[in-house]
């Protein structure tokens, strides 16, 4: 599924930091118009997926256009993956201190950063599902304090923490990059084809 050349697609997000990312690493790859609306959506329950297909539809409800929306899990090995999609609430009680206190009782620090980016072409409309993964430790915060869990995760690779990274850095090896990425590269793929040919193609 597509969208017209030249039309604009809705960013919707409560979350200013994650906007500022967005556009930082998109710079001008998107094929369409990126606008962004503040709408606090829900916070839904269950597997990655299902959570950002339940909140792109709701979006899309909200907006009665082409949306994306984007959900982001910060999942720990040695819990089986929780906070994952939980992981707002409890960055919200327990801080990135708190954050490194709960692995205090395992020797397995290692954790991944998962981005789900959701779009769809408007209300009743399919969605599609563009993800990606950062891996690397849960470690003591380290770094500025302006963007969430930033300053208690250490990517694979680093030594430095999400938050000591410059934002050049961050922005290109981040879990957030990384969907982008692959969201990029379907619709500058789907929008090389020209609407005329995009009418007979079936849905993606
Ligand atoms: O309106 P939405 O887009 O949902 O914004 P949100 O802040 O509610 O975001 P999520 O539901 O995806 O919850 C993810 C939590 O992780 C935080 N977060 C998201 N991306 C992050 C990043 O790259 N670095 C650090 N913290 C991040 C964010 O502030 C939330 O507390
Ligand atoms: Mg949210």
């Amino acid at each position: 599924m597509a969208v017209p050349a030249g039309r604009s697609v809705v960013f919707v997000t409560g979350n200013a930091k994650k906007l500022e990312e967005v556009i930082q690493i998109l710079g001008d790859r998107f094929p369409y118009k990126l606008v962004s609306k503040t709408i606090d959506l829900p916070e839904y329950q269950g597997e990655p997926d299902e959570i950002s297909i339940h909140k792109c539809k709701e979006a899309a409800r909200q907006v009665e256009g082409p949306v994306i929306v984007e959900d982001t899990c910060l999942c720990f090995k040695a819990l089986g993956g929780m906070p994952g999609p939980y992981i707002k609430w409890f960055l919200d009680k327990l801080k990135p201190e708190g954050l490194y206190k709960l692995l205090a009782g395992f020797e397995d620090k290692s954790a991944w950063a998962l981005c789900t980016f959701a779009f769809s072409a408007g209300k009743d409309e399919p969605v599609q599902l563009f993800r990606g993964i950062t891996e690397g430790h849960i470690v003591e915060p380290r770094g500025p304090r302006d963007f969430g869990w930033d300053p208690c995760f250490q990517p694979e690779g680093y030594d430095k923490t999400y938050a000591e990274l410059p934002k050049e850095v961050k922005n290109t090896i981040s879990h957030r990059y990384r969907a982008l990425a692959a969201m990029s590269e379907h619709f500058s793929q789907t929008n090389n084809t020209s609407p005329e040919s995009k009418k007979k193609k079936p849905q993606d």
